[in-house]
């Protein structure tokens, strides 16, 4: 069978560059990745990951998803412009109180997570539906389907996305196109170093004390040990992200983190809302000791599980 063509946006760095080189370094050869970068200045990273991958199985092309030029033109660049698997991965975060972001920063972010998606998908779905074939997978997240506080503009991001590919995925079907949203929980990447800097540049005084000491004493700190101890690695969602393209039916959701699910499923538990709110409210600021003496317990049995493999692999098991 004759390679994939699969183009994937902020390959970087995180999970867009573990994807790509994960596929271009695929045994079967299965695919022929077009890895994008908006800054080609920036692709030193992908190109060392790559290392014998690159100029085979796979490309570095330039494609920034607020230009709906530079996309046409990735687009315009690859033979008869045929894209089967298209990986919408470039974003970026937002944390902090409301008052302290300003409105150009939302609408930047919006740009970025939704109306990249939104370009990239009108540009690429009418080839995909001309041909009767073609996958969109989309990287969304956990708060496409959870709010988390303090991440109110970023969540309100991926809801978009997520009604948007809800809406678009009958139609898709009809012309033989697969949709599906991967959702990852807290994920090791820049993403997370990115908005800890921005955090810590932000002016508070924007907002009233009792806010600012919130957002910094208590949400910092947890999300800090959540991600310390539910955080995945770039590559872990590549594989989850593989299993989701080579799917002979693909899923429209995948959730990555089984840890993390229980949280996004409280809403449906109780469709009021109630039981959702209440239990967020409580982790955040009544049983913040408890949260943390959990998550510190999932560390050290992740560390011991890791020690166990090392040992497992001396001896010679896989
Ligand atoms: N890390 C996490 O905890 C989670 C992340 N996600 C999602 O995963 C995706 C990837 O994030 P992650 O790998 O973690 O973060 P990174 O910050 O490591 O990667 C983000 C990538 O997006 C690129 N990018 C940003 N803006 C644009 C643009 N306008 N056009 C093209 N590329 C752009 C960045 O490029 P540049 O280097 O030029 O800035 C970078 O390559 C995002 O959609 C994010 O929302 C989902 C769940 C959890
Ligand atoms: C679970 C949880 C928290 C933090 C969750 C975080 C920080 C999740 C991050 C998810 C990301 C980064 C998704 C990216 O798309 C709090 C609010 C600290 C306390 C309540 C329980």
């Amino acid at each position: 069978m004759a390679p994939r063509t699969v183009l994937i946006t902020g390959c970087s760095s995180g999970i867009g560059l573990a994807l790509a080189v994960r596929l271009a370094r695929d045994k079967q050869r299965r695919f022929r990745v077009i890895a994008t970068v908006r800054n080609v200045s920036r692709s030193g990273a992908l190109v060392a990951a790559a290392g014998s991958a690159l100029g085979r199985t796979l490309e570095v092309k330039q494609l920034d998803v607020c230009d709906e030029a530079s996309i046409r033109a990735c687009l315009d660049s690859i033979p008869g412009r045929h894209v089967d698997v298209l990986v919408s991965n470039a974003g970026v975060g937002m944390i902090g109180p409301l008052e302290c972001q300003s409105l150009a920063a939302m609408q930047g972010l919006m740009d970025t997570n939704f109306f990249g998606l939104v370009r990239l998908v009108k540009e690429v779905l009418p080839d995909m539906k001309r041909r009767r074939s073609g996958h969109i997978v989309v990287i969304s997240s956990v708060m496409g389907l959870q709010g988390i506080v303090f991440n109110d503009v970023y969540a309100a991001s991926k809801f978009a996305v997520e009604g948007f590919c809800e809406s678009l995925v009958v139609q898709a079907l009809r012309f033989n196109v697969a949709i599906s949203l991967v959702e990852p929980g807290p994920v090791t990447t820049e993403f997370e170093a990115k908005v800890y800097e921005e955090a810590e540049r932000a002016d508070y005084s924007q907002t009233d004390p009792e806010t600012a000491a919130i957002f910094t004493d208590l949400y910092l700190r947890n999300s800090r040990d959540v991600f310390a101890s539910l955080g995945q690695s770039p590559e872990d969602i590549a594989e989850h992200t593989l299993r989701v393209i080579e799917a002979a039916r693909p899923p429209f959701r995948h959730q990555t983190n089984a840890a993390y699910t229980p949280m996004a499923a409280l809403k449906h538990a109780d469709p009021s809302g109630a039981l959702m709110t209440e239990a967020f409210y409580k982790l955040v600021f009544k049983y913040g000791a408890v949260l943390r003496f959990g998550l510190r317990a999932i560390r050290l049995l992740r560390w011991k599980a890791q020690k166990v493999k090392a040992g497992a692999r001396l001896l010679g098991f896989k």
